[in-house]
């Protein structure tokens, strides 16, 4: 088969992110979509240039629009010469959240018994527009726009990486075509019911006609820009929190506080608060607890968890029942 312009653009992608580096044992997590089929041919193609030692994984949902994919997806891995992994789950997952969770574990299951060192899905810029759009809508900071990295670790022997960030989903569609790869076309991606597809097939189409055929590469840059922001910004409140918060964690100095910017006060105080309520406090509670840097001693947010609230105590900010 041809070598096409997305080989040399994922060959060249690998080299100036360094992302999976010669000879890694990486697992392709294939779902038997025209995303992930192209990434598995590519990874495919590419393998003798970088020594890659390849395998494919595929989580079966067992949802009865699925049966026959696995198959699909075996006979596809046979093609490549891949070894090839399947995960059933035992109980049906009944929200698209659960079965995320699921995958997950099911894949770095796998991971863990191959000894692969990377897991790689075929998350693309197409996905990394409209994750960005969706989670604008609804409502999120720079942290929620700018989801889906380049790579992430999952455990201390697992990266997760996504090469495809780069390559948009008519590219993968057409690739898959030329290749003939047998992709499967998913009913539930074209129900209007589910906001997101209705946000995929109605308003990211009638905003690239409308106002800028680039909008889906232009919202993946502004994320990927936004990630190098977060990036820096989360280091230097995690080096402030360090310093601000005392050895058992349980309350934090506000004259430390009192002399960085908001959006590093925001953050440590997020970081003191997850560890202090043992979850992620919301939007609210957070700007509840920025009062109490400058605040009188003994001011109290309203209760936030389990009788807890965050209390102006001296030169320290404390929750406390
Ligand atoms: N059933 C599956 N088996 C194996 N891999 C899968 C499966 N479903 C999804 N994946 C992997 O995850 C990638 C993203 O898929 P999809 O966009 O459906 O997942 P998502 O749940 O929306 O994404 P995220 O994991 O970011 O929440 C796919 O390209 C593929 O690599």
């Amino acid at each position: 088969m041809p070598w096409t312009p997305l080989h040399s653009q994922l060959h060249q992608c690998a080299i100036d992110r360094q992302l999976l580096p010669v000879g890694a044992k990486i697992l392709i997590a294939v779902s038997g979509g025209q995303d992930s089929f192209c990434l598995g041919q590519l990874l495919h193609d590419l393998q003798s240039r970088w020594h890659w030692q390849l395998a494919v994984a595929h989580c079966d949902h067992g949802w009865t629009q699925d049966i026959g994919i696995a198959e699909r997806v075996a006979l596809v891995a046979t093609r490549w010469q891949l070894p090839f992994y399947c995960e059933t789950t035992a109980n049906l997952p009944e929200t698209d959240g659960a079965a995320r969770e699921w995958r997950y574990q099911a894949l770095t299951r796998i991971a863990e018994a191959t000894n692969s060192t990377y897991l790689v899905t075929a998350h693309t810029q197409t996905d990394r527009a409209e994750t960005l759009l969706y989670n604008l809508v609804r409502g999120a900071g720079a942290d929620g726009l700018c989801a889906l990295s380049w790579h992430r670790q999952l455990t201390p022997d697992l990266n997760l990486v996504r090469p495809l960030l780069e390559v948009n989903r008519a590219q993968t569609g057409e690739f898959c075509r030329e290749y003939q790869l047998p992709v499967w076309e998913d009913a539930y991606n074209r129900d209007l019911k589910y906001p997101r597809n209705r946000l995929r097939l109605e308003i990211m189409p009638r905003l690239a006609t409308d106002f800028n055929p680039q909008v889906e590469s232009h919202l993946a840059r502004t994320a990927e820009l936004l990630r190098a922001d977060v990036e820096y910004l989360e280091s230097q409140a995690t080096a402030v929190y360090s310093q601000a918060v005392d050895e058992a964690e349980t309350k934090l100095d506000r004259t430390i506080l009192q002399s960085i910017a908001l959006s590093l006060q925001r953050r440590v105080i997020r970081q003191f608060l997850t560890h202090a309520l043992s979850k992620m406090p919301t939007f609210g509670q957070i700007e509840e607890t920025i009062v109490l840097i400058n605040a009188p001693n003994r001011t109290r947010t309203s209760t936030f968890s389990q009788g807890l609230a965050a209390e102006v105590s001296g030169r320290w900010i404390v929750v406390r029942e």
